[in-house]
C-alpha cells in the first residue's frame, strides 16, 4: 500500500452514501475535540490556582519551582521518569482496550428492560417475545455474542456464528473465559477462513447464515454482529463465482496493492449476502447490525463489505479497479460474467435508501427494517486513552484516528514531533519550528504529513502545558499503518513503528529532564504473524540495543523487528495482551515528560 497523501489528515474519503454523515461526523469531532481543550483548559486554571495556594500538592525545589509529583513521589531520577513513563503509557492503552470490549459495548448501546421485554437501541424500540435470531461474522463476534446471550438469550430463538479458526482455542488460552459462549449456548459457532481468506467452512458458515436470514419474517428481529475479518469469514460468491474464484480474485488485489476499500468494492459486487444483501434477505424482519469498526474513518458501507448497508459501488468501479491494478486479464471469468450482467441491469449508481424492486424476490421496500450501530470505534479507543492520561497529569491530544502509511515512516514521524516537544519544553518554539523540522528532518515522499490545523493543535498543547506548569504531554494517535514486507523476518506493523521510532529519536539527543517514549500496538492483541501487541520504547532502546551488539536498523531493513524486540533487555519493550477479544485497529501514545517544570 503506498503511502497515502497525508499520514494523519482527516482523508476527504467520501462515499456518496456516507458523505454527509462523515462531515456530520468531523464537525462533531472537532466540536468534542474543542470542548475538550477548554475543559482542559479550565482543570488546568482549576489546579494551577489550586497549587499555587496549596504547599501539600507538590513539593518545591531551592529555586522554588514546582517540581511535579506523581502519587505523591518526586521524581528523583530519569531512570524512575522513563520506567514511570512506560508504565503510564502501558497502562493507556489497557484502559483503552478495554472500553472496547466486547461486552463493555454491547451493555453500553443495548438497553433491556425484562418487565417490559422491550429492547432500546440508541432510542429506537423493539418488542422482545421469542422472536429473535443472531448471526456474526469476524475476529471479535464471539465475544460480542456473548453479551447478548447473556442479556437477551430468554428471547433467543436461535445463532449463528463464523469466526476464525482456533479463535475459541486462543482466547480460551488467554483466560478470556468471559468471552467464550457458555455450554448451554444456543449458537452454532463455526470456525474457518484461516490466514483471513474464505474456505469451505466459512462457505458453510455463509450459507447457514443466508438459511436463518431467508427464515425470519415480519415480526422477528434479526441481531446482525459484525467485526473485522467479516468480509472473508461470509464468502457468499454469486454464481456462476465459485470460492476459488473469490479467493483468486481476493489475493489478485492484494498482491496489487488494493486497499481494503478496493477489496470490499469487488466483494460486494460478487457476493449475494455483501453489499446489504443480508438485509435485503431478512427483510421484512428488523435487522439491527451491531458493528466493530477495523477500517479508518469507520465506513459503514465498507466493514466486513457492508451486509446491511446500501450499496454505493456499481459494476464500473469494480471494472475501474481492475484495470489501474493491472489485473483484468488475470481476474476469472466467471467474475467478469458477473460484473457484465449487473452492468446490464443497473444505468446508474443508486444509493437510494429505497432498494429497486428486484426481480427474484420482487419486494419493493426502503431500509427503514435495518438500524446500523457502531459499537466500536478507535474514535472510542482514543477518547478513553485522552481521558487516561488526565489521571497522569498528562496534557493529552488526539492527533488522528485515521494514522495511515507506511509504518516505519509513521514511526519517524512520531519521533520528529517527539524531539520538537522536548526541545519547546526548553525553548520558545512556534509552529513555523515544527514545519522546519518537519522538512529537515522527515524525508518522505509526502508533502503535508500533517494538516496545519494538526501542526497548530501540537504546537498549542505545548504552550499550553508550559504556562500551565504541566510538566507532560500525551500524544493520542489511531488507525492502521502498513508495511511493504521485503524481507524474511518475524514483525509487525507496530513493532516497526516503535523500532524505526527509536532508530530516529538517536539522530538528535534529548535536552537534559526530558524523557519521551513511544507505545504503538494493535487494539486486538496481535500485531503481524507474532504474539506481541506492538511495542513501547524509549530512545535507549538503541543503546541497549547496541550493548547486546545488534543492529536494530539491521533488524528493521530485514522486517524482523520481533526478534529484536525479543533479544533486547529480555523482551521487556514487548507490549504482550495476548488476544483481547476486540478489535478497533491500533493505537499510538507519544508521551514526552521533563522533570524540571
Ligand atoms: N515480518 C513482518 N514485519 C512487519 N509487518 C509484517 C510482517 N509480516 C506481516 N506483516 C504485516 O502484518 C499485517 C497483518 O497484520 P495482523 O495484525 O496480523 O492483521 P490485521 O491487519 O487484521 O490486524 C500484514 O498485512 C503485513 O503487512
Ligand atoms: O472487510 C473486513 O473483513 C473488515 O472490514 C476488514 O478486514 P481486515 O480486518 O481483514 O482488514
Amino acid at each position: 500500500m503506498s503511502l497515502t497523501s497525508s499520514c494523519f489528515a482527516f482523508k476527504n474519503v467520501s462515499f456518496k452514501f456516507g458523505h454527509c454523515c462523515k462531515q456530520l461526523y468531523l464537525n462533531a469531532y472537532k466540536d468534542y475535540s474543542e470542548l475538550k481543550q477548554t475543559f482542559i483548559k479550565y482543570q488546568l486554571k482549576l489546579s494551577t490556582c489550586r497549587m499555587m495556594s496549596s504547599k501539600t500538592m507538590s513539593s518545591s525545589t531551592e529555586t522554588g519551582l514546582i517540581v511535579p509529583t506523581f502519587n505523591d513521589k518526586v521524581l528523583s531520577t530519569s531512570v524512575d521518569l522513563n520506567m514511570q513513563l512506560v508504565m503510564e503509557a502501558r497502562s493507556i492503552f489497557q484502559t483503552a482496550v478495554n472500553a472496547v470490549l466486547p461486552h463493555q459495548m454491547i451493555w453500553n448501546k443495548l438497553n433491556y428492560d425484562p418487565k417490559k421485554s422491550t429492547l432500546h437501541v440508541d432510542g429506537i424500540e423493539y418488542i422482545l417475545n421469542n422472536n429473535l435470531y443472531v448471526v456474526g461474522f469476524g475476529k471479535a463476534v464471539i465475544g460480542m455474542a456473548r453479551a447478548i446471550e447473556d442479556k437477551l438469550g430468554d428471547h433467543m430463538v436461535t445463532g449463528v456464528l463464523s469466526v476464525p479458526q482456533g479463535i475459541s482455542r486462543a482466547l480460551l488460552n488467554a483466560g478470556k473465559q468471559d468471552m467464550l459462549l457458555l455450554p448451554s449456548s444456543k449458537f452454532e459457532v463455526i470456525e474457518g477462513a484461516s490466514q483471513n481468506l474464505p474456505d469451505k467452512n466459512a462457505y458453510k458458515a455463509a450459507m447457514e447464515i443466508k438459511r436463518i436470514a431467508m427464515q425470519v419474517s415480519g415480526g422477528d428481529i434479526l441481531i446482525v454482529l459484525i467485526s473485522g475479518g467479516g468480509s472473508a469469514l461470509l464468502p457468499a460468491p454469486e454464481p456462476p463465482v465459485t470460492l476459488d474464484d473469490m479467493l483468486t480474485v481476493t489475493k489478485l488485489m492484494s498482491r496489487a496493492g488494493a486497499t481494503i476499500i478496493d477489496l470490499n468494492t469487488v466483494r460486494k459486487q460478487i457476493d449475494i449476502l455483501k453489499g446489504g444483501g443480508l438485509a435485503e434477505l431478512a427483510w421484512p424482519a428488523k435487522t439491527i447490525s451491531l458493528i466493530l469498526s477495523d477500517v479508518i474513518g469507520d465506513p459503514l458501507d465498507f466493514i466486513a463489505s457492508g451486509p446491511t448497508v446500501p450499496d454505493c459501488t456499481s459494476p464500473q468501479d469494480v471494472l475501474k479497479l481492475f484495470s489501474e491494478l493491472g489485473i483484468k486479464d488475470a481476474v476469472p471469468q466467471s467474475v467478469h460474467e458477473v460484473i457484465q450482467r449487473k452492468l446490464q441491469q443497473t444505468s446508474s449508481v443508486s444509493c437510494s435508501p429505497v432498494s429497486q424492486t428486484t426481480e427474484e424476490n420482487s419486494r419493493p421496500h426502503d431500509w427503514s427494517h435495518v438500524q446500523n450501530v457502531l459499537v466500536g470505534t478507535n474514535k472510542i479507543a482514543c477518547e478513553v486513552a485522552f481521558d487516561k492520561s488526565l489521571d497522569y497529569e498528562l496534557l493529552p491530544l488526539i492527533l488522528s484516528t485515521e494514522v495511515k502509511g507506511e509504518a516505519r515512516e509513521v514511526g519517524e514521524l512520531f519521533a520528529v514531533l517527539g524531539k520538537f516537544i522536548a526541545g519547546a519544553f526548553i525553548t520558545n518554539s512556534t509552529v513555523n519550528d515544527l514545519e522546519s523540522l518537519l522538512k529537515t528532518e522527515y524525508k518522505t515522499t509526502e508533502k503535508n504529513i500533517l494538516t496545519k490545523a494538526q501542526i497548530q493543535e501540537i504546537s498549542d498543547i505545548v504552550n499550553m502545558a508550559k504556562t500551565s506548569g504541566r510538566s507532560g504531554i500525551c500524544i493520542v494517535a489511531g488507525g492502521e499503518t502498513t508495511v511493504t514486507v521485503r524481507g524474511e523476518g518475524k514483525g509487525g506493523r507496530n513493532q516497526e513503528m516503535a523500532v524505526a521510532f527509536a532508530l530516529k529519536m538517536a539522530s538528535r539527543p534529548l535536552p537534559p529532564h526530558v524523557k519521551v517514549i513511544f507505545l504503538s500496538a494493535g487494539t486486538d492483541g496481535q500485531d503481524g504473524p507474532t504474539p506481541s501487541a506492538g511495542a513501547v520504547v524509549s530512545p535507549e532502546f538503541l543503546s541497549l540495543a547496541q550493548t547486546s551488539g545488534l543492529d536494530a536498523a539491521d533488524y528493521l531493513d530485514r522486517n524482523d523487528t520481533h526478534t529484536l524486540l525479543s533479544l533486547v533487555d529480555n523482551g521487556s519493550c514487548h507490549v504482550v495482551t495476548g488476544l483481547t477479544g476486540t478489535n478497533v485497529m491500533d493505537l499510538h501514545l507519544l508521551i514526552v515528560k521533563s522533570n524540571s517544570i
